[in-house]
């Protein structure tokens, strides 16, 4: 038999974990953070809002699905890197095409299967995220290795949204009959997020990261989505930029994760680095309004930051904090009271699950109907 190659993670404070070899070799640098799910991890691969992160799992026994063809979030594997406790050695179910490890080494992302993934994950949790390196095949000093950490690029301040986006606009036709138009900036979106509006009769026009308020506008929307994306939201200037220019045309507006940071930071608000963040499927958010809690999916390393003891001026009216995360109290969705828009940080598309959250996409399709809000009608009114 031959011996498995050995491995090392490296922690940009010095720490390091022993292991072997899973996926691809080589060398890999990222953000070290930790998902908690225990389910879904081929959403978590390949949603790309892990762009530039290395993802560790906490769930101890990762791949016994295999891999298939259906649940991908995208084209491809973002993650940076992967570090998992014991890979399944047998993937078994009907839907599995390959493993897990071969799709890894198909795809060149270099990974790690070590026992220390619960050590690894407190010693986050305690100092919080911070970069990281993997490392396979004999290893050099694990003191030049954490060097070397030290030099690759941090997550706050990097614009990571352009490098995931769309480079064409194209478009998702409305399952049935056609009863909206929706322009989608895709920051780094999900394939259900499409998927979902598409369910709700959105013909949804996915624009890139750089689209400009004017080549949103061009196509008419009856409302405008901002999507899930990777990277620090204070350096995405353009596309707050091009959010502004829809308010400024009063479209209704929902966003998603990064979106609802930008939608933050369109009013006036600010963002920064949580700790350790939210990555899981089980992260439990309540709208403010009903006291009704959501378990929800997560997967973001930065929030907005906004007053909670009630309404805050905006350039469009008065906003609110509409969710709050009940582990940590971190805004998880704001609310205009004055203009048809609204965003959450977690993720309503479910892939994976949870589903609590799916009406926020009929709360956007009643937005887009406009009747009590009318937006789109008065500007047209007006125009
Ligand atoms: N999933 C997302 O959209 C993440 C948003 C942002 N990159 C964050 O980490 O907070």
């Amino acid at each position: 038999m031959t011996r498995p190659t050995p491995a090392v993670l490296v922690l940009e404070d010095g720490r390091a974990f022993h292991g072997t070899s899973y996926g691809a070799e080589g060398e890999t640098f990222g953000e070290m953070v930790f998902a908690t799910g225990m389910t879904g991890y081929q959403e978590t691969l390949t949603d790309p809002s892990y762009h530039g992160q290395i993802v560790a799992m906490t769930a101890p026994h990762i791949g016994n699905t295999g891999v298939n063809d259906e649940d991908p979030e995208s084209s491809r594997i973002w993650v940076a890197g992967y570090v998992v406790r014991e890979p399944a050695r047998v993937a078994s179910n009907w839907r599995s095409r390959r493993s897990l490890d071969e799709e890894l080494r198909r795809q060149g992302v270099v990974g790690i299967a070590m026992p220390g993934t619960r050590a690894l994950t407190r010693h986050l949790r305690e100092r919080g995220a911070m970069r990281a390196g993997v490392f396979t095949g004999p290893a050099a000093p694990v003191e030049e290795l954490a060097e070397r950490v030290r030099t690759s690029p941090a997550m706050v301040g990097a614009d990571l949204a352009k490098q995931v986006s769309t480079a064409e606009p194209y478009v998702v036709p409305a399952h049935g009959v056609k009863r909206f138009t929706v322009a989608a900036i895709d920051l780094g979106i999900k394939a259900m997020t499409p998927y979902r509006m598409a369910e709700r009769g959105c013909e949804v026009h996915v624009l890139p990261a750089t689209a400009t308020a004017a080549d949103v506008l061009a196509l008419d929307p009856d409302g405008v989505f901002l999507s899930n994306g990777p990277g620090d939201p204070a350096a995405a200037d353009y596309a707050v930029e091009t959010l502004t220019g829809v308010l400024e045309a009063r479209r209704p507006v929902f966003g998603i994760c990064f979106g609802n940071q930008i939608l933050g930071r369109a009013l006036g608000l600010g963002t920064y680095k949580l700790r350790y963040g939210h990555r899981g499927v089980n992260q439990p958010v309540q709208d403010r309004r009903t006291g009704k809690v959501d378990i929800s999916a997560h997967n973001h390393g930065f929030a907005v930051q906004a007053p909670l003891d009630g309404p805050f001026d905006t350039p469009y009216g008065r906003g609110e904090v509409s969710h709050v995360n009940l582990n940590d109290g971190c805004v998880e969705g704001l609310r205009l009271l004055d203009y048809p828009a609204f965003s959450v940080q977690y993720h309503p598309e479910a892939a994976a699950g949870p589903h609590d959250a799916a009406g926020l996409f009929d709360e956007f399709c009643a937005l887009m109907a406009g009747g009590a809000t009318g937006t789109k009608g008065e500007e047209r009114g007006n125009g």
